[in-house]
């Protein structure tokens, strides 16, 4: 998978230069490329953004160096076009099924909003020749868009095959497969600061440990995310016992 991000704030995505999305880099599942904005600025101050079309607070970033940008990364008349993805509070929820989506993509560009946000033709002007989606991590406002290319490049870069070393763990996760929050986890030592690990854990009981488990995201699910537990929709072992 190629990977583009356009920043102002380059050295902020230094972050995929390590670990999990760092190594991938280096081994060739990746091949992540930053760019800065000003690069496709002409003038002597690098001016991405100005003022606000119809008034209001803040700033708007120009779409003059964002079509110049997508143009010299992905020509009109190039052999393929990403899939852009714009950060925004205004965007559709990132969710773990968007990220196996994305996962599935040979080619994602991330555009990186600063100030107000982008102007709106930008993405109208991609859309005419690759699939754009504003996007959103969640319901709270960050100012730009950079930590959250972070979050969702990470989400997505532990999906591709030979990414992470244990593909099975994949399966047991928050918000994977069978809908239900991850069960609570342990190691040694068995007894630490007066708390222990769960006897059911340490019985070598397969089939126990299973359902104790199963019980365990049932009821975190129900304490913590109820809405998830409608749309898990499995029968839960009894009110008490998800919600005690
Ligand atoms: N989920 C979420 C996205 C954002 C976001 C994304 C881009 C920009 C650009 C300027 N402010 C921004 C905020 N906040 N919260």
């Amino acid at each position: 998978m190629r990977l583009d991000v356009f920043s102002i704030f380059p050295e902020y995505l230094a972050a995929l230069d390590l670990s999990l999305v760092g190594k991938a880099a280096k081994s060739g599942l990746l091949d992540v490329r930053v760019h800065d904005l000003r690069d496709w600025t002409h003038d002597r101050h690098r001016t991405v953004d100005d003022t606000p079309s119809g008034g209001g607070a803040g700033m708007v970033m120009k779409p003059e160096p964002w079509g110049e940008a997508l143009d010299a990364v992905a020509p009109v008349d190039g052999p393929a076009q990403p899939r852009l993805i714009v950060p925004t509070p205004a965007g559709r929820p990132f969710s773990q099924e968007l990220a196996y989506e994305l996962a599935a993509e040979p080619w994602l560009a991330f555009a990186c909003g600063r100030y107000e946000g982008i102007d709106a033709r930008v993405a109208e002007y991609a859309g005419e020749r690759m699939r754009v989606d504003e996007v959103s991590i969640g319901d709270y406002v960050l100012n730009g868009g950079e930590v959250a290319v972070l979050v969702m490049v990470e989400a997505v870069a532990r999906l591709l095959p030979g990414v992470i070393g244990n593909p099975e763990s994949l399966a047991e996760e928050s918000h994977s497969g069978d809908g239900l929050l991850e069960y609570p986890v342990y190691t040694k030592p068995t007894s630490w600061r007066g708390h222990d690990v769960p006897d059911v854990l340490l019985s070598g009981n397969h089939a126990l440990i299973a359902q104790w488990r199963h019980d365990q995201a049932v009821r975190r699910t129900a304490e913590r995310r109820p809405d998830l537990l409608a749309a898990w929709g499995g029968v839960v072992a009894g009110k008490d016992d998800a919600a005690a």
